[in-house]
């Protein structure tokens, strides 16, 4: 891959300072090691929710492809920037990189895109590449998705039935970071009431019957513990499926979900394909969320398409992106 420099005439920073492990000293280091190979870079705080988008929209439609955007901040960062880079970019263009400094809390994407390595050295290894150093990256273009019912960007991957439901008890409980997402999944498994479903991938039915989840994406990661998706990779084309039936324990789905071991079980279906419908079968609405968001009003139907190679983003080189 080229230096950085030779590719980029500038470096925007989309900072969150609300993000859960951010500081100013952090946005600091990230800009001065852009400093030392691309002199203009330029930090942007979000002043609140949307604002990413804002921030991001405006620097597609006027820098293109010539700027690296990097994102710092937890996974609604992310998502926010992204769905920025994409309004902003006019069509045909190509959009601008994206480069994510894990300083949120779950970090999921950032997970999927470079797993354990520190965000220093990722971030060396993409501004000035070093045949020995100890990561490689890579510009890979991205899957993203589209929720068809709200025409809204999904970037890690959405859920009904019990993920959505652990959102809402999330709220009341003062842990924080990843132990609140594991304590939300327990306590909202433990008074789970599982919804008639149906899901449907291209048009076939792979699931029909009492549902406790159906999660599409995606991110192989939700909320940095949960691996609903062990095997999907984020640059094939296609969204992976995951369905949990009724006959697994309800109570058993958090300590499944975490190590993967819901994988091959009896009452789990996993698919893959370009579309995806998740729907209830009795017209009583389904619990639905994406990138962590509750999905508001009563919807009884959700369609996922796949925007297959949608945005391109700095990865580790080598390994598959999921
Ligand atoms: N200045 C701000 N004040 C309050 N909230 C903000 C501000 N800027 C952005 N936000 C919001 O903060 C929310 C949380 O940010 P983010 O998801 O990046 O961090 P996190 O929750 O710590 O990490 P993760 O999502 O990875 O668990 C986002 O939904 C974003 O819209």
């Amino acid at each position: 891959m080229p230096a950085a420099a030779d590719r980029f005439t500038s470096v925007v920073i989309i900072a969150n300072p609300r993000a859960g492990t951010t500081s100013p000293a952090v946005v600091a280091d990230i800009a001065r090691r852009c400093a030392r190979r691309i002199p203009d870079v330029r930090s942007f705080w979000t002043a609140g929710r949307g604002d990413g988008v804002r921030l991001a929209r405006a620097v597609a439609a006027a820098d293109g492809a010539s700027v690296l955007v990097i994102a710092a901040g937890g996974d609604g960062t992310v998502r926010e920037v992204v769905e920025g880079l994409v309004q902003g970019t006019p069509p045909g263009a190509a959009p601008p990189v994206l480069a994510v400094v894990p300083v949120g809390t779950g970090n999921s994407n950032y997970l999927a895109q470079w797993g354990e390595v520190p965000w220093t050295d990722a971030l060396e290894a993409l501004l000035e590449p070093a045949a020995d150093g100890p990561v490689r990256a890579e510009i890979r273009w991205l899957d993203l998705y589209r929720l068809a019912e709200t025409s809204e960007l999904i970037l890690l991957g959405a859920c009904s039935g019990l993920v959505a439901e652990a959102l809402g008890v999330a709220a009341g409980i003062e842990l924080t970071g990843r132990a609140r997402y594991r304590e939300a999944l327990t306590r909202a498994a433990a008074r789970h009431r599982p919804y008639a479903g149906r899901v449907e991938v291209d048009g076939d039915v792979v699931h029909e019957g009492p549902t406790i989840l159906a999660n599409v994406g995606g991110g192989r990661y939700r909320g940095g513990i949960a691996r609903l998706l062990p095997f999907s990779v984020l640059d094939d084309g296609y969204l992976d499926v995951c369905v949990i039936d009724a006959t697994v324990p309800a109570e058993q789905v958090p300590e499944l979900i975490t190590d993967g071991g819901h994988i091959g079980r009896p009452g789990v279906v996993y698919a893959r394909g370009k579309r995806v419908t998740i729907s209830s079968t009795d017209h009583t609405p389904v619990p639905f969320e994406h990138d962590g968001e509750l999905v508001r009003g009563d919807h009884r139907r959700f369609t996922v398409e796949v925007l297959a190679a949608a945005l391109p983003v700095a990865c580790h080189a080598g390994r598959p992106v999921g």
